[in-house]
């Protein structure tokens, strides 16, 4: 694994929400490499997480372990301190909303109410509760006005925002967004993307972001890149996208102001600052640039 400057190396203690320790998956016993070989990760509690790699890497076979969709025969995964077997597998499911990525699969309900709704019907949640809290999760997610509407008259970015509301609804402690804006045009990427954030920031919801859009993952607190089913690095964004070995290494495109910064370096301008950029700053550091000539 590339050695990178840690997230965790702060002093203070942080607690995890999920802990996975030794993880290896295969879909078929007799596959000859696993989906996951021997993966150990914690998400802490109130961190916003991204996993990235190339596609095949093992990305959503980890989140679905996580969330008890795979039975694994090898490996601890534990969330909120509850150890992940066939007998607490709700328990373990209670505590996480996944959105995943096409936005038509995830509709259930006649409209965008019936649907909010119905992760709280399998809790026998009263009533007057359920509706209030329909209203509350919809005012979050700015689709009020589109409560009495169907699912097929909302644009691709919204049916994300109402399925985002259900999972909001039944009060996750950690949400998993497995590729939730690759479906989406740019607009409705970056709605979903301030939303989460909001949520992050505002209501201090964990989040796990798996992604193939690195610009996503920049939003991030942490980075974990996953390469060949094994976790290939990890750390900040920062740390992770400006570290051009692990680059080559996953073969992912770092954001577009690294991969300027790079070209302009080979090219013998070698006056950027270090860290990841902005568009901003690295417009702003080209504008100094040229006044000092
Ligand atoms: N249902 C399945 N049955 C058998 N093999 C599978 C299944 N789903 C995934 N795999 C295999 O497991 C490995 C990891 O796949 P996974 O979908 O977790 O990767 P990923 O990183 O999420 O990829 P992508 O970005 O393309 O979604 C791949 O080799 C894939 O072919």
């Amino acid at each position: 694994m590339v050695e990178l400057k840690s997230y965790y190396s702060g002093e203070q203690a942080m607690e995890n929400l999920v802990t996975v320790e030794h993880l290896t998956y295969k879909y078929q016993q007799n596959d000859e490499r696993p989906a996951l070989s021997d993966v150990s990760l914690n998400i802490e509690k109130g961190s916003w997480t991204a996993i990235v790699g190339r596609n095949g890497s093992g990305k959503s076979t980890l989140a679905r372990c996580i969330d008890g969709l795979l039975d694994f025969k090898q490996g601890v995964i534990k969330v909120g301190g509850i150890e992940l077997t066939n007998d607490s597998v709700w328990q373990v499911r209670d505590q996480i909303g996944m959105i995943f990525q096409n936005p038509d699969n995830q509709f259930v309900g006649a409209t965008v109410e019936d649907d909010v709704a119905f992760g709280m019907e399998n809790k026998n949640i009263d009533t007057e509760t359920m509706h209030k809290t329909v209203n509350q999760v919809l005012e979050q997610v700015r689709m009020t006005e589109f409560k009495t509407h169907q699912p097929d008259q909302l644009s691709g970015g919204q049916k994300q925002r109402v399925a985002i509301a259900g999972v909001l609804a039944v009060a996750p402690d950690l949400i998993i967004l497995d590729e939730s804006t690759s479906m989406l045009d740019p607009e409705g990427r970056v709605e979903i993307l301030s939303l989460i954030k909001e949520l992050h920031q505002q209501k201090g919801l964990t989040v796990i972001s798996i992604t193939h859009d690195v610009n996503e993952a920049t939003l991030a607190d942490h980075v974990i890149v996953l390469n060949n089913s094994v976790i290939a690095g990890e750390g900040t964004p920062e740390s992770v996208f400006t570290n051009h070995k692990l680059m080559n290494l996953t073969g992912l495109e770092p954001p577009f102001t690294e991969r300027l910064k790079w070209s302009l370096e080979a090219k013998g301008l070698n006056h950027f600052d270090h860290q990841l950029m902005s568009e901003k700053g690295m417009v702003d550091n080209l504008w100094q640039l040229r006044s000092k000539k």
